[in-house]
Parts: C-alpha cells; sequence; structure tokens
C-alpha cells in the first residue's frame, strides 16, 4: 500500500546532499548543549511555574517537574538514539519516515509543527507577559486592551516580537546562534541569581505541608474519575492539589522540558551529529532539571503557594517584588524577555527545518525548500511560519497554548520511542553510535508515562489535538500522497519496469 512506503535511512541520508537544498554543517557539540538549553529555558520555568504551583501542586511543584523529568529522559534516550541513526533535518518526522512509512511520517510532521508553531506563539505570548511587567508604572506601560487576548482584544508584543524574530532567522542560522549564546548565558545567570538570592528569602514553612491536601469536589473522589480528561468530558470539577493535582501539574509543566527534542532537528547542521546530538540531548536535560527543581523550592519556599495568583504573567519577579526585592523583579524581567525570545527563535528555526525536510520530500511544495542564494536559510517556509505564529500569538492566551503543545509533543514522544525499538527489530545492521541502553524497557516505559501525561491533560486539549490531526489528514490525501518525492519514484521505477519488460522492479524505492 502506497502510504505505507518508507525512505530508506540510507536514501534520506543521501537526499541531504543536494546542493539547492543542502544546509551548512558548522555546529559542535558544546552549540548543541547551549542550544538545548536555550529552547529548554523559557515559559515553563519562566511562568507556568506560578500557574501550577497555584492551582495544582503547591510546594509539589518541585515533583510535578521531576515526574514530568523522568518522562523526558526516557523519551530523551529514545530520541538520542534516533538522531544517531538518522542524522537530518527533521527530527522525528525523518526518522518516521524510515521506519513507519510515509503516512506516520506526516502525521508526526505535521504533529511537529503544532508543537513548534505554537509553541513559538506560547513563547511571544510569554515574552509579551515579562515585557508589560517591566514596563508597567512607566511612560511606556503598554496599554491593557492590546496587552493580552483574554484581558484586550489582542497581543500586540507577541505579535511584533514573533515578526522580529522571523527576520533574524531568514538572516542565518550561524547569527542566531550567536545571538542564542549570549542570551543562554544571561538566562543562566537570571536563573542562577533567582536560586541564590531566593534561598535567603525562603521561609521553610511554606513548604509545609509539601503536597498540600487534596481538594476533591464529591464527584471526584479518588481514582481515574480525578484524570482531568476524564473530568472535563464527564463535565464535573478535577480534583486539585494532593497527589492527583500534582500529576495533572506534571502533565502542565511538561512544557517547559520541551525543546530537546529539537537539538534533533538540527542534525545536519552539526559538524558529527552521531555524538553531538546525544551529548546535546542529554546534556541539556540533565542541567535543566536541576534548575528546574531549585527554582521550584524557590517560588514556592519564597511565597505561600495560596498567595500565587494563577493568572500572573510574570510570576517569578512577582514573588521577588511581594518580597520586597525589586530589583530582583526587574533583573528576572529582563532576562525572562531576552530569555523567552531566544525560545520563540529555535522554536521557528525548529518548524522551519522539519517543514524544510517535508518539502523536499515531496509531502509540502517543493519550491518551499529553497534556499536563500545568500543566506543559506530555508527563507520561504521561514517566512510562512513567522506570519502564522505572530497571527496565533495575537489572540489566544498561552494556558490554551501549552496545553496544546504537550499533547502534541506527548504524542511525538510516544511515536519516537516506538519507532526507536522497532527499528531496533527491522534494522538491527544499521550503525549507531548511541544505543538506548535497555531499549525495550525504557521505550515502553517512555510511552506509558507519555500516555498516562497525556490522560492528564483536559477533553478540551484532546479536542483541538484531534481536529488539527484531521486537517492534516485531509492536507495528506489531497497532496503529500501524490506528490512525494517517493510515491514519483514508485512510478518512475514502475514506467521503467514495464519498458524493460520486467515487472519485478515496481515500488521497490520504496523498499528497505
Ligand atoms: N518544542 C517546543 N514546543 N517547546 C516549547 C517549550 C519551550 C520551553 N521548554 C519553555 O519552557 O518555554
Amino acid at each position: 500500500m502506497s502510504v505505507m512506503r518508507t525512505k530508506s535511512v540510507e536514501q534520506a541520508i543521501k537526499d541531504t546532499d543536494e546542493p539547492e537544498t543542502r544546509l551548512r554543517k558548522d555546529l559542535g557539540a558544546a552549540d548543541l548543549v547551549v542550544f538545548g538549553i536555550g529552547v529548554l529555558i523559557g515559559a515553563g520555568i519562566f511562568v507556568l511555574t506560578g500557574t501550577v504551583a497555584a492551582s495544582n501542586s503547591g510546594p509539589a511543584l518541585a515533583l510535578s517537574f521531576l515526574i514530568a523529568a523522568v518522562a523526558c529522559a526516557l523519551a530523551g534516550l529514545c530520541y538520542a538514539e534516533f538522531a544517531s541513526t538518522v542524522p537530518v533535518a527533521g527530527s522525528a518526522y525523518t526518522f518516521s519516515y524510515a521506519s513507519f512509512g510515509e503516512l506516520v511520517a506526516w502525521i508526526i510532521g505535521w504533529d511537529l509543527a503544532l508543537e513548534f508553531t505554537i509553541g513559538a506563539s506560547a513563547l511571544s505570548v510569554s515574552f509579551s507577559g515579562y515585557l508589560q511587567e517591566l514596563l508597567a508604572g512607566t511612560p511606556v506601560e503598554v496599554p491593557a486592551q492590546i496587552g493580552s487576548a483574554s484581558g484586550g482584544f489582542i497581543d500586540l508584543p507577541a505579535v511584533v516580537i514573533a515578526l522580529v524574530v522571523m527576520v533574524l532567522l531568514i538572516r542565518g542560522t550561524k547569527l542566531s546562534s550567536r545571538f542564542n549564546q549570549v542570551i543562554v548565558a544571561i538566562k543562566l545567570a537570571v536563573v542562577a541569581t533567582v536560586i541564590v538570592v531566593g534561598i535567603t528569602l525562603v521561609d521553610p514553612g511554606n513548604w509545609v505541608p509539601f503536597i498540600p491536601e487534596s481538594q476533591p469536589t464529591p464527584d471526584t473522589e479518588g481514582g481515574f474519575l480525578q484524570l482531568p480528561l476524564i473530568t472535563s468530558l464527564l463535565g464535573i470539577e478535577p480534583a486539585v492539589f494532593g497527589v492527583a493535582g500534582m500529576v495533572a501539574g506534571a502533565a502542565v509543566v511538561f512544557f517547559a522540558f520541551i525543546g530537546f527534542d529539537v537539538v534533533a532537528t538540527t542534525a545536519e547542521e552539526a559538524k558529527n551529529p552521531q555524538r553531538d546530538v546525544p551529548i546535546g540531548i542529554l546534556g541539556s536535560l540533565a542541567v535543566v532539571t536541576v534548575l528546574y527543581a531549585a527554582v521550584s523550592l524557590i517560588v514556592t519556599g519564597v511565597q505561600d503557594y495560596r498567595d500565587i495568583d494563577p493568572s500572573d504573567a510574570a510570576p517569578l519577579a512577582t514573588a521577588f517584588n511581594a518580597a520586597g526585592v525589586s530589583w530582583m523583579g526587574d533583573l528576572i524581567s529582563v532576562g525572562a524577555c531576552v530569555g523567552l525570545v531566544a525560545v520563540a527563535m529555535i522554536l521557528m528555526m525548529g518548524q522551519s527545518r522539519v517543514a524544510f525536510a517535508m518539502a523536499r520530500d515531496g509531502l509540502l511544495p517543493r519550491g518551499l525548500a529553497k534556499v536563500h542564494p545568500t543566506y543559506g536559510t530555508p527563507y520561504r517556509i521561514t517566512l510562512i511560519t513567522g506570519v502564522v505564529v505572530a497571527a496565533i500569538a495575537g489572540f489566544v492566551d498561552l494556558q490554551t497554548l501549552a496545553s496544546l503543545v504537550n499533547i502534541g509533543t506527548l504524542f511525538a514522544f510516544i511515536l519516537v520511542s516506538i519507532g526507536v525499538a522497532i527499528l531496533r527489530r527491522t534494522r538491527p545492521d544499521l550503525p549507531r553510535s548511541f544505543r538506548t541502553p535497555a531499549v525495550w524497557v525504557v521505550a515502553v516505559l517512555a510511552t506509558l508515562m507519555c500516555l498516562y501525561l497525556m490522560l492528564n491533560l483536559s477533553g478540551e486539549t484532546w479536542l483541538r489535538f484531534g481536529i488539527w490531526m484531521a486537517i492534516g489528514f485531509v492536507v495528506y490525501a489531497l497532496y503529500g500522497r501524490k506528490h512525494s518525492r517517493l510515491a514519483e519514484r514508485e512510478r518512475e521505477e514502475a514506467a521503467a519496469g514495464r519498458s524493460a519488460g520486467s515487472a519485478g522492479s515496481a515500488g521497490s524505492a520504496g523498499e528497505q
């Protein structure tokens, strides 16, 4: 069946070598770790910490982060293996093309588009929140009507920043990567200061009880009825706090760990992808896990979680302002603004790379994959992505965006984890410079944990995700299925086979 046609790993690597669509290879291991940290530290730690501490976890926020970190580490091991096996642009997309076939590849590519595009919108919105906190009370204060989608009618700062990032990206990867290194340094310095200064302000009494007692509504007493997916389907109030709240919190702060997979999207631009990509993924994940746990303890230690406003767009700054250390509030806001822009930038870049790979394969119009003659970047895709990100950022709030990104990413993690295990069976011979230890155990655990976190997201989130995927199926049926390069090759070979009088070779292009 044609939708099952797979593109061999060898073919995927060979396809990267066409002059018109070849990317420059100039990133090293350190670039990738920095790149990873740059995309990981963002809205998750700067904004969602406050929301989740206030509405789901309380001081157990630190545990919510650890739960999410475990799921990510398991999936991260699988990502590291596939990135070292299939070092080409496009991340999970390219990988599934080689292991599951074209239809699944399309599904995952479409899913990644959701993760990156909506993710970039989420980061633009978060940037806007901290910018407004910084400008509040000054003559250039942003008026509420144009300050947020929920409180006004458009989030204008979010729209503007998305467009600025787009222009920077079109100007070139290396420039953006340098720019990113400086920003990562600023961001790490801010996080370190939050931890160091924060320790002196902690009142350990705020951590007691560490897991606040569950406040279930009468309907949700116990068991599966506490899962947000179920409660929202049944139209009842979800339980808050307690262990169930902590896990529901994990499904939201999961957002903070998304991004190491973006490192895999740049594999084609790495000098030595086999070694550098696993280092980049696992290294950046380890660093941020420690930082997140520390910052969570600070946020809930400096303030009583009951005093945190769940809709605060700049909770870290607020915590220090409330403790009377307003210079810290300003410092955090400046660092957050800069850091959040960097994440938006990398996400947009990730999106352009995935779409680039898909266009090169003919699943999207091939003209989109054209690289700019002087800048060497996929400028057409970047332009389209930037405009879409800006439009969404202007009108949708952060919670909605973050949950949607999480469900899409968890889904991609599941496909990748299963894919890694399957590829070990179908292609045991492939060179793998990084092998996931105990792959069957790790892949199965990663799948189960991600699935469980997905169940902790609401019915509305599932519905939005379902709609997005349904649109994807229509696009594939109407365009990609006919125009894909593999489809073309199949047709050519079938024709060649007929004229040579041998029907035997038809379709072999797709075989592994
Ligand atoms: N690949 C993504 N969609 N990443 C979005 C999340 C980025 C980052 N972890 C943050 O906390 O802001």
